[in-house]
């Protein structure tokens, strides 16, 4: 068993812990807190002196380790160095991400005698269903955000890469925010610039430069000072471009169109795509150069279906997002039809069919039917005639069909059915049985 360490190490700890804004512990070996400061006391309890880290930040019975988390005292006992993970807490203010740095206290011989936990709650997201945050609880999200979490206060050039509709944006303006005080963020659509727009749009121009500049125009370069430019779709900027931003990042000036001085230039860059950068460097369509400017700290952004657990909570703050003052939620059926559903177009794709299902839906409980008629009403194959979707029953695909045709079809259920090939007899059938999957749909409610 450990050595007793002096009381007066833990009194001169705890002295200073108090001192600190943030929350703030002290732990043994065996997880027992000895030391809380009031600003630890003030998110988490005053009864938390005594009791296991775990219980009080967790609620669990048992060591976050054993629960599937991950347990930063394990960490550092096998590392003997700080160790950081992001964790959700049950604090007062309800679930948050909570940024756990553990730090050990050793003695002479370089035992770990105490644990010191810093916990910085996190501004970037939310672990709750909030409209007006990036929100996410799965590991995937927590590993990108803790990376993102390391990456705002740097300055850092951030390179974003994530199939289209994972939170590319989002997540742009939340390290940005999280960099600071309030400073221009500034957004640059790199796949519309044409070789013309370029140099105007970016560096501006100076009165007279070209017919139509009748007075100097600011470009985004110069609004981004002091801020950050996002350049999104980077991957689809030609090389002839390309070239053109590199000058402006190596040598940090850029000149207005038409002007001949040098203006200084200084701004944070996060640029994002879509595309496989670092192979698109391989294969000579991307400078290399630009790229290792780009990408000093590449974050990946998960697809929806690696954070599939996501889901509900995704949904119930883009609900709230889209249909403000509504309390609409999902039934059981619909969120598990969500559940089973690939998402190419990812959390974008979620966000559109809520947005439509939440127009189609009277009640106060989306039901399958409504997303059905969303994914019904897209395309079913791509140009080279290839289906998007995985390959679905047909009994199935035949009921939203129905479903579908029964919602839109202007007429009776006589030129319904002459319309889809069928006698009404056959249709009436085909109805009673989408009815009674439609009853069973109410009746999970
Ligand atoms: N974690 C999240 N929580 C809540 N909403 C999110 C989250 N991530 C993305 N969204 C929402 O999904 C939509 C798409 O996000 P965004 O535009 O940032 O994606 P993107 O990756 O930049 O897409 P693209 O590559 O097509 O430009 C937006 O409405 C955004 O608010």
């Amino acid at each position: 068993m450990s050595p007793i360490q002096p009381q007066s190490t833990l009194a001169t700890i705890a002295a200073m812990l108090d001192a600190v804004p943030d929350p703030r512990i002290v732990i043994t070996p065996d997880y027992h807190i000895r030391h809380a400061n009031p600003a630890y006391r003030a998110a988490y309890g005053d009864d938390a002196v005594g009791r296991t880290c775990f219980a009080v930040s967790h609620g669990y019975a048992r060591p976050c380790d054993e629960e599937g988390e991950s347990c930063p005292l394990k960490a550092t006992l096998a590392s003997g160095q700080p160790e950081r993970v992001l964790h959700i807490h049950r604090s007062r203010h309800g679930d948050e991400h909570v940024d756990v740095e553990l730090s050990p206290m050793s003695d002479v011989s370089g035992y770990p005698l105490l644990f010191v936990e810093k916990m910085k709650p996190l501004a970037l997201a939310s672990s709750q269903a909030v409209p007006d945050r990036m929100v996410g609880r799965s590991a995937a999200f927590r590993r990108m955000l803790l990376l993102a979490q390391r990456a705002a206060p740097s300055g850092v050039a951030v390179l974003l890469q994530g199939e289209s509709g994972t939170g590319k944006e989002g997540l742009a303006r939340a390290i940005h925010d999280g960099g600071g005080a309030a400073r221009p963020f500034v957004a640059v659509d790199c796949a519309s610039l044409t070789e013309t727009l370029l140099e105007s749009e970016l560096f501006g121009y100076e009165k007279g430069a070209f017919t139509g500049a009748t007075q100097r125009k600011q470009g985004l370069v110069e609004a981004a000072n002091g801020g950050t430019l996002f350049l999104d779709e980077i991957g689809d900027l030609p090389p002839s471009q390309q070239v053109k931003l590199l000058r402006l990042l190596e040598s940090g000036t850029f000149r207005r169109v038409g002007g001949i001085s040098s203006i200084p230039a200084r701004f944070r860059v996060i640029a994002a795509t879509h595309r496989d950068l670092a192979q698109m460097v391989r294969d000579g369509s991307f400078r290399a150069d630009l790229y290792y400017r780009l990408a000093v700290f590449p974050l990946r952004l998960p697809p929806l279906r690696e954070r599939q657990e996501d889901i509900p909570l995704l949904a119930e703050a883009l609900l709230a997002r889209v249909a403000p003052g509504r309390a609409l939620a999902l039934s059981a059926d619909a969120l598990a039809w969500l559940l089973q559903h690939p998402f190419p177009g990812n959390i974008r794709e979620l966000r559109n069919m809520l947005e439509r299902a939440s127009l189609l839906c009277d009640g106060s409980h989306i039901q399958p039917e409504h997303l059905w008629l969303d994914a019904l009403a897209q395309p079913a194959a791509n140009p080279d005639g290839h289906f998007h979707s995985p390959l679905l029953p047909l009994a199935g695909l035949e009921q939203r069909y129905l479903a579908w045709a029964l919602a839109s079809h202007p007429g009776d259920r006589a030129s319904l059915a002459a319309a889809l090939g069928m006698t009404e007899r056959t249709l009436y059938r085909k109805l009673a049985a989408l009815q009674a999957a439609a009853g069973t749909v109410d009746a999970t409610q």
